[in-house]
Protein backbone atom coordinates (compact mmCIF):
# COMPACT_ATOMS: atom_id res chain seq x y z
CA UNK A 1 0.00 0.00 0.00
CA UNK A 2 2.69 2.30 0.99
CA UNK A 3 4.72 1.86 -2.57
CA UNK A 4 1.67 2.49 -4.72
CA UNK A 5 0.82 5.29 -3.01
CA UNK A 6 4.08 6.49 -3.18
CA UNK A 7 3.40 6.10 -6.87
CA UNK A 8 0.09 7.96 -6.97
CA UNK A 9 1.43 10.70 -5.05
CA UNK A 10 4.42 10.99 -7.93
CA UNK A 11 1.77 10.60 -10.30
CA UNK A 12 -1.14 13.43 -9.18
CA UNK A 13 2.51 15.93 -8.63
CA UNK A 14 2.76 14.98 -12.61
CA UNK A 15 -1.02 15.29 -13.79
CA UNK A 16 -3.73 17.07 -11.67
CA UNK A 17 -6.23 14.04 -10.80
CA UNK A 18 -9.51 13.95 -13.18
CA UNK A 19 -11.60 12.11 -10.64
CA UNK A 20 -11.19 12.79 -6.86
CA UNK A 21 -13.26 10.58 -4.72
CA UNK A 22 -12.88 12.35 -1.49
CA UNK A 23 -14.36 10.45 1.99
CA UNK A 24 -17.12 9.20 0.37
CA UNK A 25 -19.67 6.97 2.42
CA UNK A 26 -22.84 5.81 2.02
CA UNK A 27 -25.55 4.26 3.18
CA UNK A 28 -28.89 2.16 2.59
CA UNK A 29 -32.26 2.30 4.58
CA UNK A 30 -34.14 -0.44 3.47
CA UNK A 31 -36.69 -1.76 5.32
CA UNK A 32 -35.86 -0.61 8.75
CA UNK A 33 -32.51 -1.56 8.37
CA UNK A 34 -29.32 0.54 7.56
CA UNK A 35 -26.70 -0.94 5.64
CA UNK A 36 -23.48 0.80 5.21
CA UNK A 37 -21.90 0.35 1.71
CA UNK A 38 -19.14 2.38 1.49
CA UNK A 39 -17.15 3.76 4.38
CA UNK A 40 -14.54 6.59 3.57
CA UNK A 41 -13.51 5.42 0.34
CA UNK A 42 -10.59 8.16 -0.85
CA UNK A 43 -9.05 7.82 -4.30
CA UNK A 44 -7.41 10.07 -7.08
CA UNK A 45 -7.48 8.93 -10.83
CA UNK A 46 -4.99 11.08 -13.65
CA UNK A 47 -6.37 12.49 -16.61
CA UNK A 48 -6.38 9.82 -19.34
CA UNK A 49 -5.96 7.06 -16.56
CA UNK A 50 -7.54 3.82 -16.90
CA UNK A 51 -8.72 2.35 -13.30
CA UNK A 52 -10.28 -0.56 -12.70
CA UNK A 53 -12.51 -2.16 -9.02
CA UNK A 54 -12.04 -5.22 -8.39
CA UNK A 55 -14.26 -6.29 -5.09
CA UNK A 56 -16.23 -9.53 -3.51
CA UNK A 57 -19.72 -9.31 -4.85
CA UNK A 58 -22.00 -6.60 -3.01
CA UNK A 59 -18.58 -4.62 -2.02
CA UNK A 60 -20.15 -0.87 -2.84
CA UNK A 61 -18.52 -1.02 -6.74
CA UNK A 62 -21.98 0.02 -8.09
CA UNK A 63 -22.86 2.26 -5.89
CA UNK A 64 -19.37 4.02 -6.12
CA UNK A 65 -19.90 3.91 -10.07
CA UNK A 66 -23.27 5.96 -9.73
CA UNK A 67 -21.72 8.45 -7.17
CA UNK A 68 -19.02 9.16 -9.38
CA UNK A 69 -21.59 9.58 -12.50
CA UNK A 70 -23.46 11.52 -9.86
CA UNK A 71 -26.52 9.32 -10.48
CA UNK A 72 -26.91 8.98 -6.57
CA UNK A 73 -25.90 10.94 -3.49
CA UNK A 74 -22.94 10.09 -1.34
CA UNK A 75 -24.06 10.21 2.40
CA UNK A 76 -20.73 11.44 3.49
CA UNK A 77 -17.77 13.43 1.40
CA UNK A 78 -18.14 14.21 -2.28
CA UNK A 79 -16.36 13.68 -5.70
CA UNK A 80 -15.06 16.52 -7.64
CA UNK A 81 -14.48 15.81 -11.64
CA UNK A 82 -11.80 18.92 -12.68
CA UNK A 83 -12.12 20.63 -9.57
CA UNK A 84 -16.27 20.72 -9.73
CA UNK A 85 -18.70 18.88 -7.41
CA UNK A 86 -20.61 16.08 -8.65
CA UNK A 87 -24.04 17.45 -7.16
CA UNK A 88 -26.25 16.22 -10.49
CA UNK A 89 -25.91 13.73 -13.29
CA UNK A 90 -22.64 14.10 -15.10
CA UNK A 91 -23.04 15.10 -18.53
CA UNK A 92 -19.02 14.72 -20.02
CA UNK A 93 -19.18 11.19 -19.72
CA UNK A 94 -19.85 7.93 -21.48
CA UNK A 95 -21.58 4.85 -19.79
CA UNK A 96 -21.70 1.57 -20.43
CA UNK A 97 -23.44 -1.31 -18.54
CA UNK A 98 -23.70 -4.95 -18.37
CA UNK A 99 -27.01 -4.73 -20.45
CA UNK A 100 -26.38 -3.04 -23.29
CA UNK A 101 -29.86 -0.75 -23.43
CA UNK A 102 -30.21 -0.61 -26.88
CA UNK A 103 -33.22 0.21 -28.33
CA UNK A 104 -35.19 -2.38 -30.33
CA UNK A 105 -36.85 -0.58 -32.76
CA UNK A 106 -33.55 1.50 -34.14
CA UNK A 107 -31.09 0.06 -35.96
CA UNK A 108 -27.47 -0.30 -35.04
CA UNK A 109 -26.90 3.06 -36.42
CA UNK A 110 -29.88 5.23 -34.53
CA UNK A 111 -28.84 3.47 -31.45
CA UNK A 112 -25.31 4.80 -31.35
CA UNK A 113 -27.23 8.43 -32.64
CA UNK A 114 -29.43 8.46 -29.58
CA UNK A 115 -26.00 9.99 -27.62
CA UNK A 116 -26.09 12.73 -30.31
CA UNK A 117 -29.92 13.33 -30.30
CA UNK A 118 -30.24 13.23 -26.41
CA UNK A 119 -27.50 15.90 -26.18
CA UNK A 120 -28.99 17.84 -29.12
CA UNK A 121 -26.07 17.42 -31.14
CA UNK A 122 -25.55 18.36 -34.66
CA UNK A 123 -26.42 14.85 -36.56
CA UNK A 124 -24.60 14.86 -39.43
CA UNK A 125 -21.31 14.87 -38.06
CA UNK A 126 -22.32 12.36 -35.24
CA UNK A 127 -23.66 10.83 -38.24
CA UNK A 128 -19.85 9.82 -39.67
CA UNK A 129 -18.42 9.77 -36.19
CA UNK A 130 -21.18 6.34 -35.56
CA UNK A 131 -19.95 5.12 -38.45
CA UNK A 132 -16.03 5.34 -38.21
CA UNK A 133 -16.89 3.90 -34.28
CA UNK A 134 -18.75 0.97 -35.46
CA UNK A 135 -16.18 0.35 -38.29
CA UNK A 136 -13.24 0.64 -36.03
CA UNK A 137 -15.54 -2.37 -33.77
CA UNK A 138 -16.21 -4.88 -36.81
CA UNK A 139 -20.07 -3.69 -37.04
CA UNK A 140 -19.31 -1.63 -41.03
CA UNK A 141 -22.10 -3.02 -42.64
CA UNK A 142 -24.46 -3.87 -40.00
CA UNK A 143 -25.97 -0.27 -39.44
CA UNK A 144 -29.50 -0.73 -40.38
CA UNK A 145 -29.92 -4.26 -38.81
CA UNK A 146 -31.45 -4.12 -35.23
CA UNK A 147 -29.90 -5.11 -32.20
CA UNK A 148 -32.18 -8.27 -32.18
CA UNK A 149 -30.02 -9.38 -35.10
CA UNK A 150 -26.84 -8.90 -33.44
CA UNK A 151 -25.01 -11.32 -30.86
CA UNK A 152 -24.47 -10.26 -27.41
CA UNK A 153 -20.55 -9.09 -28.37
CA UNK A 154 -21.73 -6.76 -31.14
CA UNK A 155 -24.32 -5.62 -29.19
CA UNK A 156 -21.68 -4.45 -26.27
CA UNK A 157 -19.85 -3.26 -29.32
CA UNK A 158 -22.42 -0.89 -30.60
CA UNK A 159 -23.10 0.36 -26.60
CA UNK A 160 -19.63 0.88 -26.83
CA UNK A 161 -19.60 2.97 -29.55
CA UNK A 162 -22.72 4.94 -28.18
CA UNK A 163 -20.92 5.45 -24.92
CA UNK A 164 -17.84 6.97 -27.42
CA UNK A 165 -20.02 9.11 -30.00
CA UNK A 166 -19.51 12.63 -28.16
CA UNK A 167 -15.83 12.76 -27.13
CA UNK A 168 -16.83 12.89 -23.58
CA UNK A 169 -13.49 12.73 -21.18
CA UNK A 170 -14.60 10.14 -19.14
CA UNK A 171 -15.36 6.57 -20.09
CA UNK A 172 -17.77 4.47 -17.34
CA UNK A 173 -18.06 1.35 -17.46
CA UNK A 174 -19.99 -1.34 -14.85
CA UNK A 175 -20.06 -5.01 -15.95
CA UNK A 176 -19.61 -4.10 -19.47
CA UNK A 177 -18.43 -8.00 -21.04
CA UNK A 178 -19.97 -10.17 -17.55
CA UNK A 179 -22.45 -11.58 -20.00
CA UNK A 180 -20.46 -12.80 -22.75
CA UNK A 181 -18.27 -16.01 -23.25
CA UNK A 182 -14.63 -15.94 -22.77
CA UNK A 183 -13.44 -15.69 -26.30
CA UNK A 184 -15.59 -12.61 -26.77
CA UNK A 185 -14.75 -11.14 -23.79
CA UNK A 186 -10.84 -11.32 -24.79
CA UNK A 187 -11.68 -9.85 -28.25
CA UNK A 188 -13.50 -6.77 -26.35
CA UNK A 189 -10.66 -6.47 -24.32
CA UNK A 190 -8.37 -5.53 -27.31
CA UNK A 191 -10.57 -3.73 -29.02
CA UNK A 192 -11.52 -1.77 -26.16
CA UNK A 193 -7.66 -1.23 -25.54
CA UNK A 194 -7.80 0.00 -29.09
CA UNK A 195 -10.68 2.17 -28.80
CA UNK A 196 -9.56 3.86 -25.98
CA UNK A 197 -5.54 4.16 -26.59
CA UNK A 198 -6.78 6.22 -29.63
CA UNK A 199 -7.94 8.84 -27.17
CA UNK A 200 -7.03 8.49 -23.67
CA UNK A 201 -10.26 9.44 -22.21
CA UNK A 202 -9.97 9.06 -18.37
CA UNK A 203 -11.25 5.09 -17.97
CA UNK A 204 -13.48 3.49 -15.19
CA UNK A 205 -14.25 -0.20 -15.42
CA UNK A 206 -16.11 -2.14 -12.83
CA UNK A 207 -15.09 -6.19 -13.28
CA UNK A 208 -15.49 -9.15 -11.54
CA UNK A 209 -12.69 -10.10 -13.50
CA UNK A 210 -8.89 -10.13 -12.23
CA UNK A 211 -7.20 -10.89 -15.77
CA UNK A 212 -9.43 -8.06 -17.65
CA UNK A 213 -8.84 -5.92 -15.47
CA UNK A 214 -4.89 -6.35 -15.72
CA UNK A 215 -5.47 -6.43 -19.14
CA UNK A 216 -6.26 -2.96 -19.48
CA UNK A 217 -5.72 -1.14 -16.29
CA UNK A 218 -2.93 1.43 -15.26
CA UNK A 219 -4.19 0.56 -12.06
CA UNK A 220 -6.15 -1.68 -10.21
CA UNK A 221 -8.09 -1.03 -6.88
CA UNK A 222 -9.93 -3.27 -4.95
CA UNK A 223 -12.00 -3.21 -1.88
CA UNK A 224 -13.13 -4.93 1.26
CA UNK A 225 -16.17 -6.73 1.64
CA UNK A 226 -19.32 -4.00 2.99
CA UNK A 227 -18.85 -1.77 3.73
CA UNK A 228 -16.44 -0.96 1.39
CA UNK A 229 -13.09 0.53 1.56
CA UNK A 230 -10.15 0.74 -0.76
CA UNK A 231 -7.63 -1.93 0.48
CA UNK A 232 -5.46 -2.07 -2.36
CA UNK A 233 -4.16 0.43 -4.88
CA UNK A 234 -2.14 -1.31 -7.77
CA UNK A 235 -0.02 -0.14 -10.74
CA UNK A 236 0.28 -2.10 -13.81
CA UNK A 237 3.38 -1.77 -15.04
CA UNK A 238 3.00 -4.00 -18.86
CA UNK A 239 3.99 -2.26 -21.64
CA UNK A 240 1.03 -1.41 -24.12
CA UNK A 241 -0.37 -2.29 -26.59
CA UNK A 242 -1.35 -5.29 -24.11
CA UNK A 243 -1.63 -8.65 -26.29
CA UNK A 244 -3.73 -12.21 -24.99
CA UNK A 245 -0.22 -13.90 -24.89
CA UNK A 246 0.86 -11.65 -22.27
CA UNK A 247 -1.39 -12.93 -19.91
CA UNK A 248 0.95 -15.87 -19.35
CA UNK A 249 3.85 -13.73 -18.75
CA UNK A 250 5.31 -13.86 -14.87
CA UNK A 251 4.86 -10.46 -14.53
CA UNK A 252 0.87 -10.53 -15.40
CA UNK A 253 0.54 -13.82 -13.59
CA UNK A 254 2.52 -12.45 -10.40
CA UNK A 255 -0.18 -9.19 -10.57
CA UNK A 256 -3.35 -12.21 -10.72
CA UNK A 257 -1.63 -13.66 -7.85
CA UNK A 258 -1.26 -10.76 -5.78
CA UNK A 259 -4.69 -9.46 -6.35
CA UNK A 260 -6.67 -13.09 -5.70
CA UNK A 261 -4.35 -13.15 -2.85
CA UNK A 262 -5.84 -9.59 -1.89
CA UNK A 263 -9.61 -10.68 -2.64
CA UNK A 264 -9.18 -13.95 -0.68
CA UNK A 265 -7.57 -12.40 2.00
CA UNK A 266 -10.67 -10.50 2.93
N1 LIG B 1 -30.89 1.06 -3.55
C1 LIG B 1 -30.43 0.27 -2.57
N2 LIG B 1 -31.15 0.06 -1.45
C2 LIG B 1 -30.69 -0.71 -0.43
N3 LIG B 1 -29.48 -1.32 -0.45
C3 LIG B 1 -28.71 -1.14 -1.55
C4 LIG B 1 -29.14 -0.35 -2.66
N4 LIG B 1 -28.15 -0.37 -3.59
C5 LIG B 1 -27.17 -1.13 -3.10
N5 LIG B 1 -27.50 -1.60 -1.88
C6 LIG B 1 -26.65 -2.45 -1.01
O1 LIG B 1 -25.37 -1.87 -0.94
C7 LIG B 1 -24.36 -2.86 -1.02
C8 LIG B 1 -23.43 -2.57 -2.17
O2 LIG B 1 -24.12 -2.81 -3.41
P1 LIG B 1 -23.42 -2.65 -4.84
O3 LIG B 1 -24.43 -3.03 -5.86
O4 LIG B 1 -22.83 -1.30 -4.93
O5 LIG B 1 -22.25 -3.72 -4.74
P2 LIG B 1 -21.33 -4.33 -5.90
O6 LIG B 1 -19.97 -4.41 -5.34
O7 LIG B 1 -21.52 -3.54 -7.15
O8 LIG B 1 -21.97 -5.78 -6.08
P3 LIG B 1 -21.88 -6.78 -7.32
O9 LIG B 1 -20.43 -7.06 -7.52
O10 LIG B 1 -22.65 -7.97 -6.85
O11 LIG B 1 -22.52 -6.09 -8.50
C9 LIG B 1 -25.10 -4.19 -1.13
O12 LIG B 1 -25.19 -4.77 0.15
C10 LIG B 1 -26.46 -3.81 -1.64
O13 LIG B 1 -27.44 -4.73 -1.20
Amino acid sequence: MDESQARNDALRAAAPAAIVIDGVARQFNSRGQSVTALDNVNLQIGDGEFVSFLGPSGCGKSTLFMIVAGLLAPSRGEVRIAGRRVDRPVTDIGIVFQQDLLVDWRTVLENVLLQAEVRRLPLAPARERARQLLQQVGLAGFENRRPWELSGGMRQRAAICRALLHDARILMMDEPFGALDALTRDQMNLDLQALWSQTRRTAILVTHSISEAIFLSDRVVVMSPRPGRVILDLRIDLPRPRTIEMRDSAEFVAYQKQLRGMIGAH
